[in-house]
């Protein structure tokens, strides 16, 4: 929820007062309405505050439903049984603001954004769309008495580059923004020091709380976290916070890249994910702690066992590019195979078990190009399916995690863990079919893509030689 917003206010005819009071005082004239895409991108309209306010909070915003229809290059799919094709005609479907998500822009040319759900013209949510999907997690695990909170880490590249000279130098010689590998520096670079004294400051009246910023382990690269809320919440703020962070360095005339690994000789960027299981009864009760044992309660221990005997059935969530895949190596501080350890950072999941409050887990798997919507509802599946089915603890990891004989990986291409996922029987137990199909032909499409296309790489291994 935005500072703007007053956080105790639940009451719809409350909160849209408070809406109009910040218009005004902050003379704001456009609102950006929108929901994510298959990618996590945030995707919608930009309205009038007059219009959003006189028609749109109540009968929502139209647009096509084309927005399921495309990929990320915004080419249109070709298989005309899906939930947006040619063969539908491509009708309106309609964004109905969560007046919660209101937030004012302090960046921004007089502009607030809000996030909403997706309908269709007769009412019923858009199966397909990740914010219904995520939304019907929570309602499971609510029902179960369960209320999750995560934390999310991203890291992510900085270049002395726009958009235009990026396509000019087609994609090769990249300026990053600092052009030293110096992990963990607080050497004090003024004109990044600027660029992120802005993003914390707008970020924190922007309503998404940063702690703290690093120089991560690749030039130009960095992590910033966001703080731990409820899963909507987080997935909503995930979503903003990346567009935030791309707006205002383009300010600086840089670009932003959330690509799980932009250059083989790079670190990857990551998406980590830190999580655990309050009682809807006592929402201060972390119940991963036991106190009898000062350690992991037996609910911890069920949802590492769900999590670790599903890993590979939501790897395709967790990493859903082609490109997710180039960032699971040996030693690239990445899980890679089906594994858990305490603060082990080789291990797919790491075990924090400092206290009764902040005891965690950290998922290692997700990218930063994850859309935060699924892999939130991915961990939720897993947990819950976990918790449900009293899955026992698997031995855990010590040591290096990379080294090990006998370890399971999880799924290492896209192919490999859209196959795992296509006959994965929790899948099916815990999300629609229809969205997975979506979920799954998407993924189809962007591995075929590829498969017809001649990379570099292979130009320079086969040209003269074979
Ligand atoms: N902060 C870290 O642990 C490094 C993570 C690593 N860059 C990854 O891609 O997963």
């Amino acid at each position: 929820m935005s500072v703007n917003i007053k956080p105790q206010v639940s009451d719809n005819k409350e909160l849209l007062t408070q809406i109009k009071e910040e218009i005004n005082s902050r003379n704001v004239k456009m609102i950006s309405l929108g929901i994510p895409d298959m990618d996590g991108r945030y995707k919608g309209k930009f309205l009038t505050s007059d219009y959003l306010i006189s028609n749109a909070v109540k009968k929502g915003s139209f647009l096509c439903d084309i927005l399921f229809g495309w990929d990320i290059t915004d080419e249109i799919y070709s298989d005309n049984g899906l939930f947006s094709c040619w063969g539908n005609g491509f009708p309106d479907v309609y964004i109905k603001p969560d007046l919660k998500t209101f937030r004012y822009k302090p960046w921004g040319q007089n502009t607030a954004t809000m996030i909403g759900d997706l309908y269709q013209i007769n009412g019923e949510l858009v199966e397909v769309a990740p914010r219904t999907v995520l939304k019907k997690m929570i309602e499971r695990s609510e029902k179960l008495g369960y209320q999750f909170s995560f934390g999310y880490e991203l890291e992510f590249y900085l270049f002395k580059e726009t958009d235009q000279s990026i396509k000019e130098k087609d994609y090769r010689n990249l300026i990053p923004a600092t052009s030293l590998m110096n992990t963990y520096g607080l050497v004090e670079i003024p004109e990044v020091q600027i660029v992120f004294d802005e993003i914390t400051e707008y970020l924190k009246e922007y309503g998404i709380a940063v702690e703290s910023f690093m120089y991560e382990a690749g030039e130009g690269q960095f992590e910033m976290s966001v703080n731990h809320s409820d899963p909507l919440d987080t997935a909503d703020k995930v979503m903003l916070y990346k567009t935030a962070i791309r707006e205002i360095a383009a300010k600086h005339g840089l670009t932003v890249s959330f690509m799980a690994k932009f250059d083989e000789n790079m670190s990857g960027s990551s998406g980590h994910i830190h999580q655990s299981i309050m009682s809807i009864d006592s929402p201060d009760v972390n119940l991963y702690w036991d106190r009898s044992k000062q350690g992991m309660s037996s609910v911890m221990e069920n949802v590492i066992g769900g999590l670790l005997k599903t890993l590979p059935d939501f790897t395709a969530m967790y990493c859903p590019t082609i490109n997710s895949y180039s960032r699971l190596v040996t030693g690239s501080w990445t899980g890679v195979n089906v594994t858990w350890g305490v603060d082990n950072r080789t291990t797919a999941l790491r075990v924090i078990s400092t206290d009764s409050k902040s005891i965690r887990i950290e998922n290692r798997i997700p990218g930063a190009d994850a859309n935060p919507y699924l892999t939130l509802a991915a961990f939720m599946a897993s947990a819950l399916y976990g918790i449900e089915n009293e899955i026992d603890l698997p031995n855990r990891t010590d040591g290096d995690a990379y080294v090990q004989e006998g370890l399971t990986p999880i799924p290492l291409t896209l192919d490999k863990a859209i196959e795992v996922l296509e006959n994965s029987e929790v899948a099916h137990l815990y999300f629609s079919e229809e969205f997975l199909n979506q979920f799954i032909y998407t993924r189809k499409w962007e591995s075929e893509k590829f498969r017809k296309t001649v990379t570099e790489w292979e130009k320079k291994r086969y040209l003269e030689r074979v």
